[in-house]
């Protein structure tokens, strides 16, 4: 990863699970201003349970974060939004019962994302403004989540899976929103992503979960021009 002195996101020997259960171990990772990094693995090997972390959702048993060199992890959950971290959990948590302009007023934050930006990003949802949660589809529902994230003007986004469970057509469509984030925005990001090839053509970085403890760590160009490496760290057979 980038060098840990002027790293954006420092994070350093990290533990954390459930309860008593420890699921991550000893992560360390640091991520540089503007940078991506696609966060990979098979199922159940903690990659959710990272983003949660980072987002203050789970319990940690050990290690740092930190982002802007300000500790994170000392703070409540509440509190890293203000702090400048944008979180898209897999379950989306859009306010249903609100329209898509609302859902963007009630948290946006002073900063070059506006809801006006967001909708010009997704046109989709510019189109349906006044339409509540409930009327949306998942993709809308995923765009939305996006959104969001994007009008807190955060210093950091964590995507968890994004393109999960979504029509190819919208698949594209986020796909090339988030390129657009990621590459000509400057965005820092990090994304869990169950496509990695797709994912790892937009990420500067990747880092590859297994049991909880990275296994390999490294550019994201790199290990997309070696499929073998990346099949036999995702445990896949050739
Ligand atoms: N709320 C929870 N309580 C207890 N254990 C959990 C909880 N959520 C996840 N786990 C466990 O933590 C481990 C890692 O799960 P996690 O969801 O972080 O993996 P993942 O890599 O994101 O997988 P997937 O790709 O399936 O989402 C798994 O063994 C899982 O059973």
């Amino acid at each position: 990863m980038s060098g840990t002195t002027n790293a954006l996101l420092q994070i350093e020997g990290l533990s954390a699970g459930y309860g008593e259960a420890v699921v991550l171990n000893d992560v360390s990772l640091s991520l540089g201003e503007g940078e991506t990094l696609a966060l990979l693995g098979r199922n159940g090997t903690g990659k959710t349970t990272l983003i949660n972390t980072l987002a203050g959702a789970t319990r940690q048993h050990g290690g740092r974060i930190l982002l802007g060199g300000q500790p994170l992890h000392t703070l409540p959950a509440y509190r890293r939004a203000a702090a400048g971290v944008g979180w898209v959990p897999q379950e989306r948590n859009i306010f249903k019962s609100l329209t898509v302009h609302e859902n963007l007023t009630a948290v946006a934050r002073p900063g070059r994302w506006t809801p006006a930006r967001v909708y010009e990003m997704f046109p989709r949802l510019a189109e349906r403004k006044g339409n509540l949660g409930t009327q949306l589809s998942g993709g809308e529902q995923q765009m939305l989540a996006v959104g969001r994230a994007l009008v807190l003007n955060p210093r950091l986004v964590l995507l968890d899976e994004p393109l999960e469970g979504l029509a190819p057509i919208i698949v594209e469509e986020l796909l090339r929103a988030i390129r657009r984030l990621t590459r000509d925005e400057g965005l820092t990001a990090i994304i869990v992503e169950q496509h990695p090839q797709a994912i790892l053509a937009i990420s500067d970085r990747a880092a590859v979960l297994d049991h909880g403890s990275v296994v390999h760590r490294g550019a994201a160009a790199e290990l997309l021009a070696q499929p073998a490496l990346l099949d036999r760290l995702l445990g896949l057979a050739r």
